[in-house]
C-alpha cells in the first residue's frame, strides 16, 4: 500500500521509452509511490529484465492492466500508442486521474482525430474533460483536470516558442514555417526499419512532409492563440541521435515587431516558468544542452530577410517532450511544486 502521504501511481506502457523515462523520474519524486507497471507483450517480466538501468529501484514486475487493483491507484501515467491509449483509459474508474502522453486526447475535434489518426475516436465522451497539457500555457486548467493530454514532442517545443509571439501579435500566425529534427527514441522502442542503426545512424532525412499528424495539433493551438484558422508548414527529420529535438521556426514579423520585441514577449510569458531557458546572449539552443532534463531552450535570431526572424527551440523528447512534462502536469494536478522531481540539469556532453 502507498503510505498516506504518497500518491499511488500506475504506469501504462512501462516497457516503452516514455514509460521508462517516467519511471526513472517518478521513482525519485518524494510524493509518488509507483504501485503498478503495466505492459502488453512484456507483461509478466521483471522491470530489471526489460530495462536493466531501472532494476535498482526494486519496483514490481510488469503486469497487464486487468491484474491491477485500480481502487488502490490515484494516478495513471499513460505511455501507450495512440488508439490503444484511449481504449485503455476509457476502462479506468473515474477515481483515477490520468496523465496521458499519447496523442488520443490532444485534438478537441473528433473528426480531425479520425482524419489524421486513421480511425474514429473510441472515447469521445472523455475528450471534453481532457485538458491540453502544455504546462506553461494551461496551468490553471491542468490543476483541476482529471485527464491531461500531454502535447506531442514536436508541438511542445514549437508551441513553447511560438505561442507567446502569436498571443502578443508579434508574428503572422498563418505564416510559420518549422524545420524540425528528432532523435530516434521519438519513434518508440518497437522494431522499425527506419530506426535501425544501419539506416538511421549516419544519415538525416525528412519524413511526413506536409502531412505529419502533429500538424493539426499545431494548427489547433496556434489558431486558438491567434483567434483565427491557420495553416502551419512543418517538416520533421529523423536525426542520428537517441534523444533530443530541435525545432527551427521561420517567422514573419507583424507591424513594428523586432527581434527585441519578440524576446520581450517570451521573457514576459515565461517570467515564472522554471523550465524555460531563454538564451539572449547569442548562445544557440542545442539538444545536448537539454539532454535528460526538463528544460526547453529558446532563442530568437535576426533573419537576413527583412521583416523576418528565426526562433530556435530545443528539448529532450523523452523529458520535456513527454515524461518530464507529464510529471510537471502531475505536480500541478496533485498540488506539488511544479518542479518537484524534475530539477536535474542536462547530461552534458
Ligand atoms: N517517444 C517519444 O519521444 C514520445 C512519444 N509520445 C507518445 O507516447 C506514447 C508511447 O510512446 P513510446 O513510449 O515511445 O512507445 P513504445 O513503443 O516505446 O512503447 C509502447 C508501450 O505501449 C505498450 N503497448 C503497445 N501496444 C499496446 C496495446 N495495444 N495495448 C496496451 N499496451 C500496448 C507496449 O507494451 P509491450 O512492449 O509490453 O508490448 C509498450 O509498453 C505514444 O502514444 C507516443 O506517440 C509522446 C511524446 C514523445
Ligand atoms: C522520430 C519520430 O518518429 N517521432 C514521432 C513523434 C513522437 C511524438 O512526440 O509524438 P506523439 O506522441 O504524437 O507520438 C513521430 O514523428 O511520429
Amino acid at each position: 500500500m502507498a503510505s498516506k502521504s504518497k500518491i499511488a501511481a500506475a504506469v501504462l506502457g512501462a516497457s516503452g521509452y516514455t514509460g521508462a523515462d517516467l519511471i526513472r523520474l517518478a521513482a525519485l519524486h518524494p510524493g509518488i509511490e509507483i504501485k503498478a507497471l503495466i505492459a502488453k507483450s512484456h507483461a509478466g517480466q521483471p522491470l530489471a529484465k526489460v530495462f536493466p538501468h531501472l532494476g535498482v529501484l526494486g519496483l514490481p514486475d510488469l503486469v497487464t492492466a486487468e491484474e491491477v487493483d485500480w481502487d488502490e491507484i490515484d494516478v495513471a501515467f499513460c505511455g501507450l500508442p495512440h488508439a490503444a491509449a484511449h481504449q485503455e483509459i476509457a476502462k479506468l474508474p473515474d477515481s483515477v486521474k490520468v496523465v496521458d502522453m499519447s496523442a488520443d486526447f490532444r485534438l478537441r475535434d473528433p473528426a480531425t482525430y479520425a482524419e489524421w489518426y486513421g480511425g474514429e475516436h473510441g472515447a469521445i465522451d472523455l475528450l471534453d474533460e481532457a485538458v491540453y497539457g502544455l504546462t506553461e500555457h494551461y496551468r490553471d486548467r491542468i490543476k483541476d483536470a482529471r485527464i491531461v493530454a500531454c502535447p506531442g514532442c514536436y508541438p511542445t517545443a514549437i508551441l513553447l516558442a511560438m505561442l507567446p509571439l502569436v498571443k502578443e501579435k508579434q508574428i503572422d500566425a498563418g505564416a510559420i514555417i518549422v524545420d524540425a529534427k528528432s532523435g530516434v527514441t521519438g519513434a518508440g522502442r518497437s522494431l522499425k526499419q527506419n530506426t535501425l542503426f544501419a539506416e538511421a545512424g549516419e544519415g538525416l532525412a525528412p519524413y511526413g512532409i506536409a502531412k505529419h499528424r502533429h500538424i493539426p495539433e499545431l494548427e489547433q493551438e496556434i489558431g486558438q492563440a491567434a483567434d483565427e484558422t491557420v495553416r502551419v508548414n512543418f517538416t520533421p527529420h529523423l536525426a542520428p541521435m537517441a534523444r533530443g529535438e530541435l525545432c527551427t521556426c521561420y517567422v514573419a514579423l507583424e507591424g513594428d515587431a523586432t527581434v527585441e520585441s519578440l524576446r520581450d514577449a517570451l521573457r514576459k510569458a515565461y517570467a515564472d516558468a522554471p523550465f524555460i531557458q531563454l538564451l539572449e546572449d547569442g548562445s544557440i539552443p542545442a539538444t545536448q544542452n537539454v539532454r535528460g532534463s526538463n528544460y526547453c531552450q529558446i532563442a530568437v535570431f535576426a533573419d537576413r530577410l527583412e521583416g523576418r526572424a528565426i526562433v530556435v527551440a530545443a528539448i529532450d523528447n523523452l523529458v520535456k517532450g513527454s515524461a518530464g512534462q507529464a510529471l510537471q502536469n502531475f505536480n500541478l494536478m496533485f498540488g506539488f511544486d511544479e518542479a518537484e522531481g524534475l530539477k536535474q540539469l542536462a547530461l552534458f556532453p
